[in-house]
């Protein structure tokens, strides 16, 4: 294991593991992203999945909000994205500016995974960059906040690989669930495998927690959600902690997001994930009443708040917070990734009514 700084800011691994925390700690999903001009002034030089593949690059963009946003954010994100596991399998995939990820050769038929896909993923030597990546970064924060890893969970990252890209029904990889199910757990399981070593590898690398973003979960009913992912992200949890613990290492918090599958709160409390991500579309009375302190909370201010007027913010925040309870077994955040075209300044805004409002509501 690499020697890292010592972590000065614990707040995030706490709260995930259910201790107290002082306030409530806050970090947003997409943190490094488009919304930002050093962001966007970056990629003008840069393809997205270049930077991805260059340490580096990925280093100097993770730090990003962390610099801008001194003090205020608890945590750091790793710059990647969810796409690089379909790339690790063998697949093309483009990052067409303002339209979004494009796969130029997706899979259409069954048979395509077994001539499309790579037999077998090594994930040090496709998914090596990201490791290294995490370490440098790891380093470079300098004890400053914890490091998230993340990957895509497999039913969302198996609809990509059939849609070729975003899509407002998804029609084809659902076609795929209803018609040859079979073949579609095959897959399922295989991008599920990868998953597994990525996150051990992450974690390994200097990830100090984990997060699954199984961002098309809602699209399915709560019947095809419990087939089509509930067992794979079970397994991913189950897994990554069990292996770890055989080789004698500590695991990591892991967080589990789903976003739109309200209905299945139950069922992911008791999966093996110490935090759930809720979107926005959850009310926090409800989502604590369904999982009864069994997880912390994470989420989950609609992003589209961010473009009210600072006050709105402040409002809309301390509701949140009020709501949530901001001592123990939360984590503020967006119930989704910010929004490109936010101003910078009222993620601020919000970021400092966090501390604020936290601060004032432990101390009552
Ligand atoms: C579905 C998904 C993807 N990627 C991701 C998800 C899950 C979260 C979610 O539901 O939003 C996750 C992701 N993508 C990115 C991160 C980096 C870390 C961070 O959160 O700051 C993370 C955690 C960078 C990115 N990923 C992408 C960008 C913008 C790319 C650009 O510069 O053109 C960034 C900063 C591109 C991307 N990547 C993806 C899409 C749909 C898009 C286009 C839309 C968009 O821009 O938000 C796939």
């Amino acid at each position: 294991m690499t020697d890292f700084p010592l972590l000065k800011n614990d707040l995030i691994l706490r709260a995930a593991l259910g201790k107290k925390t002082e306030r409530a700690p806050v970090w947003i999903m997409r943190q490094a992203g488009r919304y930002l001009p050093e962001f966007r002034a970056m990629r003008e030089k840069y393809d997205f999945f270049t930077i991805c593949r260059t340490p580096k690059l990925a280093t100097l963009i993770t730090l990003q909000p962390i610099e801008r946003y001194d003090g205020l954010l608890d945590a750091a994100i790793i710059f990647s994205d969810i796409l690089v596991i379909p790339q690790a399998l063998g697949l093309v995939v483009e990052m067409l500016p303002g339209q979004g990820p494009h796969f130029p050769d997706p899979l259409k038929v069954p048979q395509d995974v077994d001539t499309k896909l790579r037999k077998h993923v090594d994930v040090h030597e496709e998914l090596g960059y990201v490791f290294e990546a995490i370490t440098m970064t790891r380093k470079a924060l300098n004890g400053r906040v914890p490091l998230i890893g993340f990957i895509g969970g497999p039913w969302t990252l198996m609809a990509y690989m059939i849609e070729g890209g975003g899509s407002s029904t998804l029609s084809k990889a659902k076609t795929w669930l209803f018609s040859y199910p079979k073949e579609s757990k095959r897959l399922l399981q295989k991008i599920t495998d990868i998953c597994i070593d990525f996150l051990i590898g992450q974690i390994k690398a200097g990830a100090q927690m984990v997060q699954v973003f199984e961002s098309w979960g809602g699209e399915l009913s709560p019947y095809d959600f419990n087939i089509f992912s509930l067992p794979y992200i079970t397994q991913i949890a189950d897994k990554v902690k069990a292996q770890l613990k055989q080789e004698g290492m500590e695991s990591v918090p892991m967080t589990i997001f789903c976003k739109g599958s309200w209905y299945a709160l139950e069922s992911l409390s008791n999966i093996g994930y110490d935090t759930i991500s809720l979107d926005w579309t959850i009310d926090p009375a409800h989502a604590k009443a369904i999982t009864k302190g069994r997880v912390t909370l994470q989420g989950n201010m609609d992003p589209n708040v961010l473009y009210g007027d600072h006050e709105e913010i402040r409002i809309t925040v301390r509701r949140m917070l009020e709501a949530f309870g901001t001592g123990e077994k939360y984590i503020v955040n967006l119930g989704h990734g910010i929004l490109p075209t936010v101003d910078p300044e009222n993620a601020k805004v919000f970021l400092e009514t966090v501390h604020k409002v936290g601060l004032e509501l432990n101390n009552k």
